[in-house]
């Protein structure tokens, strides 16, 4: 469903990735391991659109994204792509129902269309009873399954995920690993998730390893 070819960045005189080749299949999670500054981060975000790369395609079925440019590429990412970061990156001033509405409501849907969705997903991720809550009244684990819900909203075909437990205690972290994996089996989503944590990257139907800009 995504296939990267022969991708390359560079920060500056720096050549972080050299030539970075990945496919990934409908409903499969991934997990990219390696050491820090081997460049997983920079290729998630190449992967997920949020940066480009010097040299290389990505393409998600046969949308080439590396070629597409302005509003066409933030509605793909906004209905296509969902995003779990490490720090939540929820929106203080609002609630968490209302945090989760965000992607569906910029791709034009009422607050009204997204009810049935966000219900569903809180009753899936545990937290149906915290959603008039705003982030820094919620635990980290339930503002990272916020987060998660969020990430979901629009039914995006694959969800990119970095240190998505990296701050979270080791019952949180292992809740969140299960919990990638009811998804995945309910929605059917591809999942990929750069991380430390060697039980989530063991998990994982395959894992990839990285080291100083290349895929070993
Ligand atoms: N915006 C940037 N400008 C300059 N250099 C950068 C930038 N982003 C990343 N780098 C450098 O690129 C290299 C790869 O960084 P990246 O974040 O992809 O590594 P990583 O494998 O995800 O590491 P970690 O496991 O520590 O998160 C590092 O040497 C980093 O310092």
């Amino acid at each position: 469903m995504l296939t990267a070819q022969g991708i390359h960045k560079y920060y500056g005189d720096l050549h972080v990735l050299k030539g970075v080749d990945v496919t990934i299949k409908s409903g499969e999670i991934v997990s990219i391991v390696g050491a820090s500054g081997a460049g997983k981060s920079t290729l998630l975000h190449i992967l997920g659109t949020l940066d480009q790369p010097d040299e290389g395609m990505v393409k998600v079925d046969e949308n080439e994204l590396t070629r597409m440019k302005g509003d066409r590429l933030a509605e793909f990412r906004n209905s296509k792509i969902g995003f779990i970061f490490q720090f939540h990156n929820l929106l203080p001033e609002f609630t968490a129902e209302e945090n989760i509405m965000i992607p569906g409501m910029i791709s034009g849907k009422s607050p009204e269309e997204l009810k049935p969705k966000v219900q569903k997903l809180a009753d899936l991720l545990g937290i149906s009873g915290r959603l008039d809550h705003k982030p820094a009244e919620l635990s980290g684990g339930e503002q990272q399954r916020v987060a998660v819900a969020r990430a979901l909203i629009n039914d995006p075909q694959i969800i990119f995920a970095d240190e998505p437990s990296g701050n979270l205690d080791s019952a949180s972290a292992q809740s969140l690993h299960e919990l990638f994996f009811k998804l995945r089996d309910e929605f059917g989503q591809s999942f990929v998730i750069v991380t430390h944590n060697q039980e989530l990257a063991q998990m994982a139907d395959r894992m990839l390893t990285m080291q100083d800009g290349i895929m070993v």
